[in-house]
């Protein structure tokens, strides 16, 4: 019938384009001067529509772009119709807390933290408070500060093989060095494992058909598909179409991935080990049980969110020591000084290793593993008051971490690494700097669950490293970090090639 109204089809052409003309034309006076967020700043095309969002996203220059934007606009700034990005550090008390009486704890955004791709919620991505706090109850002891030191072997023996490891590879590669890059993603997926599954994680890793690390590279390669796939849910009915198609590079990622994480834990739950290891801990949790599918998923972010930060850090850690060689000098020293063998290292003796301290805290600064992108939530019923602005309910609103941390009026000199700002009494030491405002593991009810594990993997994987071998960094003249990285919700490194030679006792 609607056709029938046109004479000719070039008359319907016409209309219909009218027509979509009309309908731009209202949307964009909408987003500009209607929208209840239309107040606020921000980049011109990004009020439009999602899209501008996701390329920034996707391009792997978003931290550098978001921070342009405060620097351009202010401390809120409109980074989509419906997101507000902070570069305030006080709206991380009310965007992350645990709430208050006026305003509750906000719940994390579904159009960010999406399902698994096998459908499943997790301790990462459940955006509904009472379950997550079910899943949080359940998991919280397997990352107590005791049972980790309980477990303390794993870290020990597994840091030991990663000495091993590059220390080999250093004498049989020469010049071509070892990519240290990818021996950090190791290191750490071998502790998260062990100490994730216990005797069985060893036992799957023979029986597997493929490398022994090829789990730890489909998680690297993982880690973008992820933001893929949050765009890709925001189209109606994509996501169901790739589900029938399963294009091959999904497959041997996201699904991939998947498939390790259910491997690993059937594995694990054939076993009747008595070993204390996570699964052992989530087996006998009070409350009730979870199915084998969600413990999978667990683990499949455990693995991913366990690994790939913590190798973050230590890739960059290592790549700002080498730009600083007094820096490294200094961490070398403490730890030599301290330790008269690689086994008096210890967990317990590093905690007040000032120095090694210093550099692990401005490490998570200089380059915050999880601080590239934006980690959303929503303002609830009634709306509040964020940075002095009314902040509408149904709002998206996140703190930028990255843009606190290179704000130089929260750090002096903030594209410099300076371990000294941690130690207020040395030289160049502190200039007024507001340590308070690194939050690398985030804060409140979704704050990192992982935290004391990462601080003793990052301590002990630096101090055995330091404390054994002198570094040579070979590819120096080709590599910008700043440069080189990818930035997307985790970060994409460059390799690093270096050689380590044991220093002779
Ligand atoms: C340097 C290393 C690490 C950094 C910088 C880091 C950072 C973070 C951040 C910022 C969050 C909050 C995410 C959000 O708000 O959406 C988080 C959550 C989480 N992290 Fe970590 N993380 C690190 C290592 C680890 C490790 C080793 C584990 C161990 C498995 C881990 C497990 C988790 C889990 C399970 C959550 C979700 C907590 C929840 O929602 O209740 N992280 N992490």
């Amino acid at each position: 019938m609607f056709f029938l109204a046109f004479t000719n089809l070039r008359d319907f052409l016409y209309s219909f384009g009218c027509v979509i003309l009309v309908v731009i034309i209202l949307r964009l006076l909408y987003f500009s001067y209607l929208h209840p967020l239309a107040k606020f700043p921000g980049p011109v095309v990004a009020k439009f529509g999602d899209i501008y969002w996701y390329y920034a996203l996707l391009s792997g220059r978003g931290p550098w772009m978001n921070h342009d934007w405060h620097k351009k606009h202010g401390m809120i700034v409109r980074i989509a119709p419906n997101h507000l990005s902070f570069s305030d550090h006080h709206a991380q008390k009310i965007i992350y807390g645990f709430g208050t009486k006026q305003i509750p704890s906000m719940a994390k955004d579904p159009r960010f933290f999406t399902p698994e791709v096998d459908g499943s919620m997790n301790i990462i991505n459940e955006c509904n408070k009472m379950e997550h706090s079910r899943m949080r109850r359940m998991l919280s002891f397997s990352f107590s500060m005791s049972n980790l030191l309980e477990n303390e072997d794993v870290l020990i023996r597994r840091t030991n093989e990663f000495l091993e490891a590059i220390g080999t590879d250093s004498r049989e590669n020469g010049m071509k060095g070892v990519n240290i890059v990818q021996e950090f993603n190791y290191v750490t997926f071998n502790i998260m494992g062990e100490m994730s599954f216990g005797d069985s994680w060893e036992m799957r890793l023979k029986e597997q058909r493929e490398s022994r690390y090829h789990w730890a590279d489909v998680i690297v390669d993982t880690t973008f598909m992820n933001d893929v796939m949050r765009a890709v849910v925001c189209f109606p009915g994509l996501f169901s179409l790739l589900e029938v198609f399963k294009p091959t590079h999904s497959r041997n990622t996201l699904y991939r991935h998947a498939e390790y994480a259910t491997e690993h834990t059937e594995a694990r739950l054939k076993l009747h080990s008595v070993r204390k290891d996570f699964m052992y801990h989530i087996l006998n949790s009070k409350g009730p049980a979870a199915t084998p599918k969600e413990i999978a998923s667990h683990f499949n972010v455990i693995m991913m969110a366990g690994a790939v930060t913590t190798a973050t850090f230590l890739s960059g850690a290592l790549y700002y020591l080498c730009h600083n060689r007094q820096a490294m000098r200094k961490l070398q020293d403490e730890m030599r000084r301290k330790f008269a063998s690689v086994s008096a290292i210890t967990s317990k003796e590093l905690f007040d290793c000032v120095y090694l301290n210093a550099v692990v805290e401005e490490g998570l600064r200089i380059y915050p593993p999880a601080g590239a992108a934006h980690l959303s939530r929503i303002v609830p019923e009634g709306g509040c008051r964020i940075s002095g602005e009314f902040i509408p309910a149904g709002t998206r609103v996140s703190v930028h971490p990255w843009s606190v941390l290179r704000d130089s009026s929260n750090f002096h000199a903030a594209d410099k690494f300076i371990p000294e700002r941690w130690l207020s009494n040395e030289d160049p030491g502190q200039k007024g700097d507001k340590l308070e405002r690194s939050l690398p593991f985030s804060y409140g009810p979704r704050g990192c669950l992982g935290r004391n594990l990462a601080y003793l993997e990052m301590r002990m994987v630096l101090a055995k490293m330091f404390w054994k071998y002198d570094v040579t960094w070979f590819n120096a003249d080709e590599i910008d970090w700043e440069r080189d990285t990818k930035g997307y919700t985790l970060w994409e490194k460059p390799a690093l090639r270096a050689t380590f030679k044991a220093v002779a006792r």
